[in-house]
């Protein structure tokens, strides 16, 4: 934040100096109508007309110009704004969605929208233009005591009305935006379900339910709107009755011979001036308290990444792992998922993970490859805490295929090369080596396949199998595969294993989640997870014969 401070600090000195350069010709239509009034008609002097006229369009041509360059420099500063910040706030609001999905925290982005609108709107330059609503004021009092107080008047009246208008109408906006948001996210994520709702004749269950928030949103806006159109009428009003009355009042002080002609027009386009930024500051209210808050989570944000702080670049690991005491608590729940889970795997040993659902199979997984972070304990990979270690430099040492597989809208390969740049020899390579190559060139465009949002125009077989291509790609020295078979089918299988023996012989650490016994025979150790607990942990082949053992006491007992 103090980096973006040091660059928007002279970029707003600037809009500062060109809105007072800006502010000070806007006096000059007022000395205009003065001067025609009170000096030109009553001497009739052509030539000082044209003097006036030449000298108050030069300043209205030089005030356009400044406008523009004011508008100029806005653009930039919403750019610089969205350039600084951007970065840091995706990455944060990345890792935090991963770690917790459903914890909120995602506002980043829109909030570098909205610090971004702030700097680009009319209602910034209000900002600068406000102060002098004092000084137009001050220069009417000048003209004439009785002016300026109905001036201040004036303005408060102005100022009231709109402060009315934002306290009666924000609530209501507020819950009309919040409901209206429910209604349609509603129906949005029950479209998803629509397979579900049209085999199971659930539609017009959910249109009566969709009426229902809707008929709410319906009624608020009815109310809001006619709250608005009200005041808006209001405002009207008063502005027409405002410039009536000091019009009045200036006529009144001319005919009592209090002041001149001149004053009473100056001090109208004077007071339409001083106005003018206090209504556009009260319109953008609602921006400025949004932008505000935008703000506030921003620093909290960007405060967040700075205390990590720039990370050392460390070297390529071997693919040694140590979990050392891991233990794992989901934010806001009591209960530990995992408990003091500890293990070593030498550089390529093979693992796989089994045990019963919600054993924590899954956690473990994530956990291992730095996604989640530990409540206790950590997962080193080459002795650093996976958790720690930069994302961007550690993401191509690691291979991760998920339980529920998400592609990305774009290419098989694109996804294969993970969004960067397609080099065809190492996606080839990936999918070889996931086994996946002959899959893939049957596709109907091969490896330039359009997968769709979220891979929806592929199987989840064929999804799977390109999330491993995904996980092979490059020179990963850790692969994590959680349920990697769960779609897969007879030569999906095959080939999965096929690939996991591969690993194995390329010195690739892997580590397998898994329910399926025809991945177990092709790792080294096995960990049976129970309750977020280790039940059991060592060597495929003894892991194995003790859990044979124990079946067979059972069925013995049984028998
Ligand atoms: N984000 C979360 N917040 C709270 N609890 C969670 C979260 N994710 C998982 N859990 C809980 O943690 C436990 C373990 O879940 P996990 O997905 O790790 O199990 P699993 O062994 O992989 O199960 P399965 O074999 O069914 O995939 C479950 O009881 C689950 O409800």
């Amino acid at each position: 934040m103090n980096l973006l401070w040091t660059d928007l600090r002279p970029l707003l000195g600037y809009l500062g100096l060109f809105s007072f350069c800006i502010n000070l010709l806007y006096l000059a239509p007022a000395l205009f109508m003065l001067q025609v009034f009170d000096r030109v008609l009553p001497t009739n002097s052509q030539e000082t007309l044209l003097v006036l006229l030449a000298g108050t369009a030069g300043a209205l041509v030089v005030m356009l110009l400044l406008d523009f360059v004011r508008h100029s420099l806005q653009a930039v500063l919403g750019n610089l704004v969205e350039q600084r910040l951007a970065p840091t706030v995706v990455c944060t609001v990345v890792e935090r969605t991963a770690r917790a999905p459903h914890a909120g925290g995602q506002e980043g982005i829109r909030d570098v929208a909205a610090l971004k609108n702030l700097f680009t709107s009319p209602g910034l330059t209000a900002l600068f233009d406000a102060p002098w609503a004092p000084i137009y004021l001050l220069a009417i009092y000048a003209c004439h005591p009785m002016l300026g107080m109905g001036a201040v008047l004036a303005v408060a009246l102005m100022l009231a009305l709109a402060w009315l208008n934002d306290r009666l109408s924000r609530r209501a906006l507020e819950g009309l935006q919040k409901d209206g948001r429910r209604a349609s996210q509603y129906v949005e994520s029950s479209l998803r379900n629509a397979e579900v709702l049209q085999a199971l004749g659930m539609t017009h269950k959910l249109l009566a339910r969709w009426r229902a928030l809707q008929d709410e949103v319906t009624a608020m806006q009815a109310s809001a709107s006619r709250g608005s159109v009200l005041f808006a009428a209001l405002t009207r009003f008063v502005r027409q009755a405002i410039q009536m009355l000091m019009v009045a009042l200036g006529a009144y002080l001319v005919l009592s011979q209090q002041a001149s002609a001149g004053v009473m027009i100056a001090t109208t386009v004077l007071l339409g001036r001083a106005i003018q930024p206090v209504e556009q500051v009260v319109g953008s209210w609602r921006m400025l308290v949004d932008a505000r808050a935008a703000y506030r989570r921003l620093r909290g944000l960007m405060a967040e990444a700075g205390q990590r702080g720039e990370q050392m670049a460390l070297p390529g690991p071997a693919g040694r792992i140590d979990v050392d005491n891991l233990s794992y608590r989901a934010a806001g729940s009591d209960k530990p998922i995992l408990y003091s889970i500890a293990l070593s795997l030498a550089p390529g040993e093979s693992l796989a993970v089994i045990g019963p659902s919600a054993a924590g199979k899954s956690t473990l997984a994530r956990l291992m490859t730095g996604v989640w972070a530990a409540s206790t304990g950590a997962v080193r990979l080459d002795g650093v805490d996976v958790a720690c270690w930069p994302r961007r430099d550690l993401g191509p040492w690691i291979g991760y295929v998920p339980q529920d597989i998400e592609l990305f809208d774009g290419t098989v390969a694109e996804n294969i090369a993970r969004l960067g740049q397609v080099d065809a020899e190492a996606v080839v390579a990936a999918a070889v080596r996931a086994n996946a190559h002959e899959m893939i060139v049957g596709l109907a465009a091969g490896y330039d396949t359009q997968v769709g949002e979220h891979g929806l125009r592929l199987s989840p077989g064929q999804r799977q199998r390109i999330a491993l291509a995904r996980a092979l790609y490059g020179d990963p020295r850790l692969v994590v595969l959680d349920e990697p078979n769960s779609n897969l089918d007879g030569a999906g299988e095959v080939a999965l294993a096929r690939a996991v023996s591969g690993l194995r012989s390329q010195g690739v650490t892997t580590i397998i989640v898994t329910h399926r016994p025809s991945l177990i025979a092709h790792v080294d150790k096995i960990l049976v997870m129970d309750g977020g607990r280790v039940k059991r942990f060592g060597p495929a082949a003894e892991v194995m014969k003790e859990m044979q053992r124990q079946s067979q006491a059972a069925v013995d007992r049984a028998a």
